[in-house]
């Protein structure tokens, strides 16, 4: 991405706490902490793709930049506005530009609807009346995404779960948004119907001059389709980097541990060791994320620095940021002290150790979400925005 280029998006410092309450009075006696931090920028016709293990908050994180969740704190700026804590009707001019692909193609399309009904949703929400008309503009939006317009009248049982998607997208597509944020839109596919879903998207990004956050929680599936990528752990993203990058030198252990589980297609690719990396143990909880560096209950590579410090999201390569004590593929690197700024001048160089077994982890299990919301719609997406931060029933 070019220095001078304005984001599109840019997330500052971004949390989302979800309160534990307990007891008649329902008291908040604790936070899910889901989100807990996030720095990252999203530049106008990229994809940037979000991969990480499940529960370290990805589709929260896109439910906030969504703005279907309202953060606990830092900033989302869109298109330089500050959207952070804007309401129903303050964010209803900025849902045309901003819209989501959801995961489940079963369950985020109303079975008692049409596909016309569905797709043609957001225009009535925003009360839009397209040039030719509803139908027709609906009818062209099918067959961008490959299905036939004449299935205008037919309900969502009638498609497989490929073109259910396909309807997803051309509902996500209605008002021409800039930035879309498909959260794990082939995951719930037959791995034969993932490709053509995911050249689908790639194909629309080139026709449409979007902008994508494309969330997975597995790495083949980003590759293909990302500009850059961001890995995130416990809440944090622990590395940000262009793709090159991130494939042929990952620098945080975790992104290593992931990249390790990733078939290598091409044997001539560099710099990145062929050998599997088991991580062991769970997750640690997001109520109570250990200290320090949080992946250090499963790093092979943790000292005493990493169980007390959290590392800073440095940029120790251009379009490399990661969030690490002893960052491998690092040699000739020269690593900030801690909490001192970027600029210091570098002090340590990391040891090039080997995997060994990681340390045994804390046992807790992560804490999961009673029943993930779902907003099928603009409309449930609209007043999702608008509900407190309880845990839906
Ligand atoms: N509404 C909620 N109330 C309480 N906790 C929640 C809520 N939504 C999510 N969480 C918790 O926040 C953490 C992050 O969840 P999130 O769904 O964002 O993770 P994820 O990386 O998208 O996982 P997955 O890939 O399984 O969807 C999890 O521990 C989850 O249980």
């Amino acid at each position: 991405m070019s220095d001078t280029m304005e984001p599109l998006l840019k997330v500052t410092g971004l949390q989302k706490h979800f309160p534990i309450r307990k007891g008649l009075l329902q008291r908040q006696t604790g936070a899910v902490k889901a989100v807990d931090g996030l720095d990252f920028e999203v530049y106008p016709g990229e994809t940037l793709g979000v991969v990480g293990e499940s529960g370290c908050g990805k589709s929260t994180m896109g439910r906030l930049i969504t703005r279907l969740l309202e953060p606990t704190g830092g900033k989302i700026e869109f298109q330089g506005t500050d959207i952070s804590h804007l309401g129903v009707s303050g964010m209803r001019p900025l849902r045309r530009d901003v819209q989501m692909i959801f995961q489940d193609p079963y369950g985020s399309l109303n079975p008692r609807h049409t596909v016309g009904s569905i797709v043609s949703a957001p225009f009535k929400l925003q009360g839009v009346e397209p040039e030719g008309g509803v139908k027709k503009e609906v009818q062209r939006l099918l067959s961008l995404v490959g299905l036939n317009p004449e299935h205008y009248n037919r309900y969502p049982h009638e498609f497989s779960g490929g073109q259910r998607q396909r309807i997803g997208i051309a509902r996500a597509l209605a008002l021409k948004p800039k930035l879309v944020v498909a959260d794990e839109p082939v995951s719930a596919l037959d791995v034969s119907i993932q490709a053509q879903v995911v050249n689908l998207l790639d194909d629309l990004q080139d026709e449409l001059g979007l902008t994508y956050v494309f969330i997975a929680h597995d790495l083949s599936v980003v590759r293909h389709v990302s500009d850059r990528i961001a890995v995130m752990y416990l809440g944090k993203i622990v590395e940000l980097a262009d793709r090159k990058s991130l494939y042929e030198s990952p620098m945080h252990p975790y992104t290593r541990a992931l990249m390790s589980a990733v078939p290598i297609p091409d044997p001539r690719r560099k710099g990145v060791k062929s050998e599997r990396i088991l991580l062991q143990g769970d997750v640690p909880s997001p109520i109570a994320p250990p200290p320090g560096c949080r992946f250090h209950t499963r790093c092979w590579k943790a000292t005493d620095l990493c169980r007390t410090q959290e590392p800073p999201l440095l940029e120790l390569r251009p379009g490399q940021r990661v969030a690490c004590h002893h960052p491998e593929n690092a040699e000739g690197l020269t690593i900030p002290e801690p909490r001192e700024s970027v600029d210091v001048t570098i002090t340590k160089t990391p040891e090039p150790t080997e995997p060994k077994a990681p340390k045994p982890t804390e046992p807790e299990a992560p804490a999961k979400a009673e029943a993930p919301e779902s907003a099928e719609s603009e409309a449930e997406a609209s007043e999702a925005a608008a509900e407190d931060d309880a845990p839906k029933a």
